[in-house]
């Protein structure tokens, strides 16, 4: 089912985020995770796409292994950088044959080993052309979601232009959005006003990362351009050499920045679960008197 179609009939959706595992055992304790987050109901749970092409047919198998053995609805993470026009279709016909419905359409990261005569000459180079390609070719059989950037994308030159190249792939046809993880709530409240004045309308859900590992998390929001304010910064760093505190923080943490979200009116909740339950699933058990 499309999740747009979903996100409608929900007062709170709830959805939850993989990325490909590596071996045969972190893909069982994957799907582990899953059999363990399902209670929960999600509305939908998405599986990302590696940058650097090792991950590519791995999304794929993810995908439709959750899509066959499970009931989950389940959206594709798809990014065009490094792939021709073609390979692109191709990839997405294939998704259409197996009944996957649900694309998050993303440039990607560009590697640092990225050289430029990896960049196919008749690629998409924004994710708009992305969401453009996938319209021009599918009509509406997909879902299309995009990533929008609460503090602006690191590349982007400033907050207007930002919000300009987010309108640009809702005009090309994304039906709804997922934000970069962010730290301080007022950073999401500032972009949905700024959305609101540029006149975009469509669903978007806060991305939400959990901490449960300060240095892994700091180094990742660091590389996203995410800020961790700095009285956050001290609280983890005085748990430094406590990874048991630390946890017990970051949950706390994020339950109370999920409250604020929830109370401000938030529409949906979506989780970097990076493959645990464990901090996800006492999250929404503190959470879900709210919803
Ligand atoms: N691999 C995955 O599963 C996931 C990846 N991401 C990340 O999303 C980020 C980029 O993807 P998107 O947001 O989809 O890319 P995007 O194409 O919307 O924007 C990427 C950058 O390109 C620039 N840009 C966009 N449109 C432009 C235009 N028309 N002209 C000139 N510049 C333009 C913007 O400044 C922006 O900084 C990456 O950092 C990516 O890795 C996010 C979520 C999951
Ligand atoms: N720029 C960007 N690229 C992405 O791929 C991406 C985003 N932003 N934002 C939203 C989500 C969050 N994603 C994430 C976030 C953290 C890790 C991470 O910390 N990875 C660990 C390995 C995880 C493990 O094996 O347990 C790492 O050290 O890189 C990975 C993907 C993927 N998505």
């Amino acid at each position: 089912m499309k999740i747009v179609d979903k996100l409608k009939k929900e007062k709170v959706s709830i959805s939850f985020e993989f990325f490909p595992p590596k071996t045969k055992e972190l893909e069982d304790s994957l799907f582990k995770t899953i059999e363990e987050l399902k209670p929960i109901n999600p509305t939908f749970v998405s599986v990302t796409y590696g940058a650097g092409g090792s991950t590519r047919e791995k999304t794929r198998d993810i995908v439709k292994k959750i899509h066959e053995e499970t009931n989950l609805t389940v959206m594709a993470h798809l990014t065009c950088v490094g792939h021709s026009k073609q390979e692109i279709k191709q990839i997405l016909e294939d998704y259409k044959n197996i009944g996957i419905e649900n694309i998050l359409a993303l440039r990607g990261d560009i590697p640092l080993s990225f050289d430029k005569k990896d960049i196919p000459l008749d690629g998409c180079k924004h994710a708009f052309e992305l969401v453009s390609l996938i319209k021009d070719n599918f009509g509406d059989y997909f879902c299309i979601a995009v990533a929008s950037y609460p503090e602006g994308h690191p590349e982007s030159p400033n907050l207007e232009r930002d919000i300009y190249y987010f309108k640009q792939k809702v005009e090309a046809g994304a039906d709804f959005s997922i934000t970069q993880m962010f730290f301080d709530n007022s950073y999401f409240y500032d972009f949905l006003d700024r959305c609101t004045k540029a006149g975009v309308n469509i669903p978007i859900i806060p991305g939400i990362m959990p901490i449960t590992n300060f240095n892994q998390i700091r180094k990742f929001a660091s590389l996203c351009g995410a800020t961790i304010p700095e009285d956050v910064v001290k609280l983890f760093e005085k748990y430094a050499d406590n990874p048991e505190e630390t946890k017990k923080i970051g949950i706390e943490f994020a339950t109370k920045q999920c409250e604020d979200l929830l109370k401000n009116g938030v529409k949906g909740l979506h989780f970097y679960t990076l493959n645990k339950s464990d901090a996800t699933i006492k999250i929404y058990n503190n959470i879900k008197a709210l919803l």
